[in-house]
Order: structure tokens, then C-alpha cells, then sequence
């Protein structure tokens, strides 16, 4: 039985996380994004245009000696912020930190939309959602957690994402040292292939908690905090000059004061989101204004715990108890 952990390091304004792997033999290093909200582990290929390629590391299946083609399959995926990629499949030996999948389904990019080539520094996306929504056709393969679970001394990973600095990905371990206080567990529904769990309110400040059923998903591949249209209102409400920019796209208020803190539920426990981590990042040169890292969640069908309040906790994904627990740090 084995655990591994990784270090994952955070772009300006922990806009993303990336995380390093290797694939094939001689090994082949490349920064991905490793992404709770999907499942598939793509990465840019030699099998691309090179004008969709502006510094990224790429796979070369062909200098692999343990590259095998998966005849005949195909993926095509497009996230929620319109981004898309497609390719073709691959086995190969992945290997994340001290762990080492043999035959782990690698799929090589041969479109990338704009905004993965605009992305210098991310050279794909590793899935860490359930492997029912993997998108390779006709025979969805496995993820990476799905297929080193076996060999794990518990079948679960923990994530450690931390404000402007390195976090961890850990696997087969909760690390005691990483977390103050008592884990709260609140049961996952992955019927939609995602690490969804209900949240039973939330609260302004040093408000109590208000009761309001909260449906969501704990998504590291989201940048921001995104909740229903009510509860964006009623935090903002009490932030001093905060308004809808639509020409931002959401929220915007004064850099200062800091605004309050967001708190939610999870199970019995809570969560705080710092009034700082709210301050998602300026929107202009003198600093005067910032964007909010709490937005409103329209459109999507349900509300994303994205990394602004990640990276607030440890958190726990525990495939399993099926089950996500979150501590403070
Ligand atoms: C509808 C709300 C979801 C939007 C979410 N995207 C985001 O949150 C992107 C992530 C990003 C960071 C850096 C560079 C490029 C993109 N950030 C973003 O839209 N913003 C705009 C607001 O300011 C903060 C940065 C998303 O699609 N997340 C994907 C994974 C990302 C896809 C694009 C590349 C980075 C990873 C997801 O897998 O987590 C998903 F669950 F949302 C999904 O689409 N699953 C199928």
C-alpha cells in the first residue's frame, strides 16, 4: 500500500493551480492543472498545430517506449468558461510525485480553443472528478486517482491550496499536521460525475449562520467562489461601494476597507472565507478597485466552491465514505 503527495504551485491571483507530472518512458515532464470538476487527463501534444502552441510543454507519444495508441479513440471536452480541447488516446506510465499508474489513459491534444494557448504555463488538465463523465469515446477510461486508488492505503486525496504560495495534493493520507480543529464531514453526491455535497447555510461577517440549502461542487478547476444570485446580493449589500460591473463580468468594490468575511456550512462545522480572500484582485493600475472573489452562480445549475474557498481549508476527498471533509488550517 502506498500514499504520495505532490507540491502544487499558485499563478498571480491563484487563478490556477499547477501541479507537476511525468508520462512515458524516458519520462516526459509537464505542468498541468489538476481539476476536481473534470476527468480527463489531457495535455498538449506533438499531435497539435504549432501555431496553437506558445511555450507549453508538450507529450510526444512517439518518444515513449511505452506509449500504446488506443485505436479508434477519441475526446472532445468543453468547460464551463467556453474553454475546449480534443484529441486522440494514449497508454502510458504517469507518475505524480512517488506514485506510478503503468496504463493510465493520457489524451493527447490535437485542438486547443484559445484560452488554453493563451495559458503559457499549463500544459493540460488532470481530472480528479469521477471517471463516469470522462469524455473518450466509445470507451470512457479511467482517471488517475481512479486507477492508483487500488494501491492506496485509503482510497482518497486531500487538497492543501494555499494564498499566493505553494499548496500539496496528498493521496492515501490525511496528514495530521495539516490541518487545526476537527474535520466536518458532509456526505458527496457524484451522480453527476462531480464532488457535489449541500451546504446548510451561510452568514455575513460575525452574523449567526442563516439556513439556506447551499447544492454545489468542490472544484479546484474554478478560480472563484461562485453561489447563487441571493447570497451574492446579501453579502454585497454590506460591502461598502460594491456594485455589478457588467462590463467586468460581476462584482467590483473598493481594495479598503476589507470586506466582511463569508462563512458557510458544511454539516454541523463551518467554513470562513476571509474578507481578504474576497478581495480577488484589482481591477486597474492604482489598486483603487477589485474584482470579487465571490460571484454569482446563474446559468450553471448549481453553485462551485471553487479555489477561493479552497484554498481557505484542508479538504478532504474521500471516495471511499463518499464523503468531503473540510478543516481549517
Ligand atoms: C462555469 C464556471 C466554471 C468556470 C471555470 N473556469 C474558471 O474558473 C477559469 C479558470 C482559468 C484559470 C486560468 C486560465 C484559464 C481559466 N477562471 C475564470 O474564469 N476566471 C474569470 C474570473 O476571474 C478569475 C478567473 C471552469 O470552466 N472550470 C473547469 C476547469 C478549467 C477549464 C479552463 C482551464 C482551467 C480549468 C472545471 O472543470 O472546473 C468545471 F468544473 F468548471 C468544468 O467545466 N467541468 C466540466
Amino acid at each position: 500500500r502506498q500514499t504520495g503527495t505532490v507540491e502544487t504551485d499558485a499563478e498571480k491571483h491563484d487563478v490556477e493551480y499547477l501541479t507537476p507530472i511525468s508520462i512515458g518512458t524516458p519520462p516526459q515532464d509537464l505542468i498541468v492543472d489538476f481539476d476536481t470538476g473534470s476527468s480527463d487527463l489531457w495535455v498538449f501534444s506533438t499531435e497539435m498545430a504549432a501555431k496553437d502552441i506558445k511555450g507549453q510543454a508538450v507529450y510526444d507519444p512517439n518518444n515513449s517506449s511505452t506509449s500504446e495508441k488506443l485505436q479508434g479513440s477519441t475526446w472532445q471536452i468543453t468547460y464551463g468558461d467556453g474553454s475546449s480541447s480534443s484529441g486522440d488516446v494514449y497508454l502510458d506510465t504517469v507518475t505524480i510525485g512517488n506514485l506510478t499508474v503503468p496504463n493510465q489513459a493520457v489524451e493527447a491534444a490535437k485542438k486547443v480553443s484559445d484560452e488554453f494557448t493563451d495559458d503559457p504555463n499549463n500544459d493540460g488538465l488532470l481530472g480528479l472528478g469521477f471517471s463516469s463523465i470522462n469524455t473518450v469515446q466509445p470507451t470512457p477510461q479511467n482517471t488517475f486517482f481512479d486507477n492508483v486508488k487500488k494501491n492506496l492505503d485509503t482510497p482518497l486525496f486531500t487538497t492543501d491550496l494555499k494564498h499566493g504560495a505553494p499548496g500539496s495534493y496528498n493521496f492515501g493520507y490525511i496528514d495530521p499536521a495539516a490541518y487545526i480543529g476537527n474535520i466536518s464531514w458532509t456526505p458527496v453526491d457524484n451522480s453527476q460525475g462531480f464532488w457535489g455535497f449541500t451546504s446548510p447555510g451561510y452568514a455575513v461577517g460575525t452574523e449567526t449562520l442563516r439556513n439556506h440549502s447551499i447544492s454545489g461542487i468542490a472544484d479546484t478547476g474554478t478560480t472563484l467562489l461562485l453561489l447563487p444570485k441571493s447570497i451574492v446580493k446579501a453579502y454585497y449589500s454590506e460591502v461598502q461601494g460594491a456594485q455589478y460591473d457588467s462590463s467586468q463580468g460581476g462584482y467590483v468594490f473598493p481594495c479598503s476597507p476589507t470586506p466582511p468575511d463569508f462563512v458557510f456550512g458544511v454539516n454541523n462545522g463551518i467554513v470562513t472565507v476571509p474578507g481578504d480572500m474576497v478581495l480577488y484582485a484589482p481591477i486597474d493600475s492604482a489598486n483603487q478597485n477589485c474584482f470579487g472573489g465571490i460571484q454569482s452562480d446563474t446559468g450553471i445549475g448549481f453553485s462551485i466552491f471553487g479555489d477561493v474557498a479552497l484554498k481557505t481549508s484542508f479538504v478532504v476527498f474521500d471516495a471511499g465514505g463518499l464523503q468531503l471533509g473540510w478543516a481549517a488550517k
